[in-house]
Parts: C-alpha cells; structure tokens; sequence
C-alpha cells in the first residue's frame, strides 16, 4: 500500500533536525526503495519551492553527510501547505493533496495536539490511515484522555504512535537484551539486591531557539513526564513472554501503575546567565520568546518508589536539566553490599551498573583482588562501548510507523500513566509549594 507522511508543523525544529535527515538515512541505507511523498502542513507562507529551499538548507546542516544525490530524492518529494492544522477545512484541502494512504503526524507543540485531532476527527481519514503524536502526550492528565477518546474515534488503537523516541535510543534497546538474554542479571533486578536506581539525562544544551514550544512544556513535561518516566518502564518492568508491541506495552502499564512520586523531593530550577565550555548564555528568562512570568523550570527532580513486590522500598531519583556544566545521560543501578565481608578491608562501595546513553555503553563496577597484595580489594570497571547504530532513534521510528509495528510507540494506557505519576508534582509546582530555585548555566544544577 503506498503511503504519504502529512506532517503537521513540517516547519518545526524537529521535522528539519530530525525528521527530514533521518527520512533521508532510510534511503542512504536503503530501507526505503520507493520513494515517500512528505507533505508538510505549517503557518508559513510558502509553497513547495520555498519549502524546499528550507528543507535542503535543514538537511545541510543536520545530515552533513548525506550526498547531494540523496538529499535531492528526499527534497523532490516535499510539498508545502500553507494552513491552520486546527481548522478541519485546511486540513481537508491538505489531506486532498497526497496520494498515498495517510500518515498524518503531529510535529506540533503539546498545546495544540487536541484541537488539531478534534478537527481531524471532523475531516476523518480514510481506511488503514495512521496518526503519529509527538511527546508530551497533551499537557495533563485530562488533556492526555481525551486526546485519547478523540483517537480512539479516529484510527484503530493500532493505527496510533504515539512517540517516545527514547525507546529507539540504543542503550534502552539494551537494557531489553541486558536483562532478558542473561542468566546473571535477572535473579538480582529487585529490592532484595538493589539498592537505588538513579535516572539522570542532564543536557548542557539550553533552550536553543525553541521558546514556542519549551517555554509552556518546562522540564518536566518535556523529559521526566515522558522519556524518563519511559527508562524506568524499561528498567523496572516485569520480564515480558515476547517482544511484540502488545507484550511490551502492557509490562511497561503494569509497572507505571505502581509508581507513585514523592512531591517532597521534588527540585524545580531556572538557569541564569552562565558559560558552558566557552559557551556564554542568557539568563533563561531573557531568552527570545520566554515570558517569565510562567515560571518555567528548565531543571526538574523527584524520587517516585515502585510499589510493588519487586521494587518495594527501592528509591528510584529521577532528574533532567538542560545549560548544566557536564553532560550525564545514564541510568544507574547501585546495588547493596554484600551480606558478609571476608576482607579485611572495610566494606567496599557496593557495584554499581551504569547502563549509558549518548554515547551508548553499559559500565559495570565492582571490587576485585587488583594489583599488588591479593587480599586488597580494589575498584575495577568492566566497560563496553556500543557501536553507533544502524538507524538513528526516528529512523527506527519512521521505519516503523510506515510499516505498522508500534512495538516502540507507547500505548493509551501508558500516556496516561505517565500524567498520573507527574499530576501531584505539576500541582504542587502550580500552587507555589515548592519553590524555583535559580542555578547558573555550567554548574551541576540547584544545590
Ligand atoms: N525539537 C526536538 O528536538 C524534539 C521535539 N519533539 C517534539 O516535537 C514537537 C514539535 O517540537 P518542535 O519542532 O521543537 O517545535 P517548533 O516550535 O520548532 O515547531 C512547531 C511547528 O508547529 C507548527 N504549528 C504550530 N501551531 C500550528 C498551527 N495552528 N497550524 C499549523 N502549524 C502550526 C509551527 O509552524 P508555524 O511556525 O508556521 O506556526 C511549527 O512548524 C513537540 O511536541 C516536541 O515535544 C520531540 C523530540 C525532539
Ligand atoms: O524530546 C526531547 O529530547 C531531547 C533530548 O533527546 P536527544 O535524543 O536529542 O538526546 C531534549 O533535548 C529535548 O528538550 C526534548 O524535547
């Protein structure tokens, strides 16, 4: 069946940064043979020349790579139209332009994913139509419901992606294979063995243009909600019987039911002006397009336990910043000593794992008899480097949505879950009770 992307905000920063350059590796790698038309839906008032200057000049820059020769197949295939996406008559006449069965994604900010499904759902599309929805799914708990109800209106549950592209990144692939295709793993993932799980994605980029859309999301809406709440679907579920999109996603359910956050260890920050590897930024409230008085967090922290028997007591600290001073993307699980020490030595730091991302590798520390006196512990770090992988997280992705696996995308269930854990914290936030705590650009974040 032959399909055509509509991709609503096609001039957005992801469809240029991410999106075009990532369509464009599925046919440098030849995943793709046919070519796929890409209509793009924005305010800008172009039409497909000019749309396609923007596209080769995005494609320059974010797929430097890329040969002339493939960057033109990609661009011979963009068209532009100019509308409103939350008017169903634009969407109509947007619709009417393509040939193939509709892929209709929503590149769009969080804010105006409902009214834009409200009006497709008025328009309709036509049978076996899928529609893909960026993160954050909506931009809370209601929001995230009837996003669902008027999906489910829409498209069949299987026709819906809802994306999480975190779930692509190499390391979290890995965690599936770490724990599921060893013996060793498995028989200590729980609270008698662990001791605490550490979720950290600190970024030293700061808002980089993105005002539009970041400045109403915050940190914890645009990372903890979502993908950080996702790596610790992946790292605390239960052993799924097969990796099909219904196994996956009805294991990570059942675990995001159980999390509950702690509001009281909640850490809201806003970073000041600040250098960064010789990097100078703004205060964040300066800005272009940044209205202090939303009170923004750029840094966002809570600890959520995992009540169930597994994960009983086990504290699970989730945290994301961006214009922090060292870039720290790792999952870390710390174990506890051992139960009895025949060393003379004091007891050790217990082993921790650190399974890591951007670059992708897995860390294992533990205490070995090293160098010199044999009866001396000493720490030793077993480490492995993952090769780049074949396909960039959206290209898995893209791949994906065009043949109709969902195993990556996230189900109703846990969009909803995912607003539920955050629900008291963003509460708490709103009414002032945790207070935002200024921290310079560069630094390791509020004290
Ligand atoms: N950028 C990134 O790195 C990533 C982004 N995402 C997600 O992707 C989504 C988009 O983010 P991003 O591209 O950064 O945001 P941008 O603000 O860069 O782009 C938003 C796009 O939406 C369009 N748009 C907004 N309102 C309308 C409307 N009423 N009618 C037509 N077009 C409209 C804008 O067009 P116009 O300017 O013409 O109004 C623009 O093309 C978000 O949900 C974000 O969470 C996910 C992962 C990474
Ligand atoms: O979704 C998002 O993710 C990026 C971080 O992801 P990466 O794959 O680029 O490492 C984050 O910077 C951005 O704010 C957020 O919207």
């Amino acid at each position: 069946m032959k399909r055509s992307f509509v991709v609503l905000g096609g001039s957005g920063d992801l469809t240029g940064r991410l999106l075009l350059p990532s369509l464009a590796e599925l046919y440098q790698r030849g995943v793709l043979d046919e070519a796929v038309e890409v209509l793009a839906v924005s305010q800008q008032d172009w039409d497909d020349e000019a749309y396609r200057d923007w596209a080769r000049e995005r494609l320059t820059a974010h797929a430097p790579d890329l040969g002339a020769d493939e960057r033109e197949r990609v661009v011979a295939q963009l068209g532009h139209e100019h509308g409103d996406v939350t008017s169903p008559d634009d969407l109509r006449r947007a619709l009417a332009r393509v040939d193939g069965v509709p892929v209709v994604y929503l590149a769009l900010p969080n804010t105006v994913f409902l009214p834009t499904l409200t009006a497709l759902r008025e328009v309709g599309l036509p049978e076996g139509a899928r529609v893909v929805v960026e993160k954050p799914f909506g931009t809370g708990i209601e929001d995230a419901r009837q996003l669902n109800e008027v999906l489910h209106g829409l498209v069949p549950e299987s026709g819906v992606f809802r994306i999480d592209h975190f779930l692509a990144k190499q390391t979290v692939l890995n965690v599936l294979g770490l724990r599921f295709a060893n013996r060793v793993f498995e028989p200590v993932w729980n609270a008698q063995h662990v001791d605490s799980v550490d979720i950290v994605f600190d970024e030293d980029l700061g808002l980089e243009g993105r005002a539009g859309y970041y400045d109403k999301a915050g940190a914890l809406r645009d990372m903890l909600q979502n993908h950080l709440l996702q790596l610790l679907a992946v790292v605390a579920m239960e052993p799924p019987q097969s990796l099909d999109a219904a196994t996956l996603q009805a294991r990570k359910s059942d675990v995001l039911r159980a999390v509950q956050a702690d509001v009281a260890t909640s850490v809201r920050g806003r970073y000041t002006a600040g250098t960064i590897v010789g990097r100078e930024l703004p205060d964040y409230v300066s800005e272009d397009g940044v209205d202090p008085a939303r009170g923004t967090e750029t840094y966002a922290e809570f600890t959520v336990t995992v009540d169930n028997w597994r994960w009983s007591g086990v504290p699970f600290r989730l945290r994301t910043g961006k214009a922090l001073g060292t870039r720290r993307k790792e999952i870390v699980v710390r174990f506890k000593p051992v139960p009895h020490l025949a060393f003379a030595d004091e007891q050790p730091e217990p082993d921790v794992l650190r399974l890591q991302l951007s670059p992708d590798g897995i860390a294992l520390e533990i205490n070995l008899n090293g160098a010199g006196d044999p009866f001396d512990l000493e720490r030793e770090v077993l480490q492995t480097t993952s090769p780049p992988q074949d396909l960039p997280a959206y290209g898995l992705l893209l791949k994906e949505m065009l043949s109709g696996d969902p195993t990556l995308s996230i189900s109703d269930v846990e969009a909803e879950q995912g607003w539920r854990i955050v629900q008291p914290v963003l509460d708490a936030w709103a009414a002032d009770d945790i207070p935002l705590v200024d921290y310079p650009a560069g630094s390791d974040g509020p004290a």
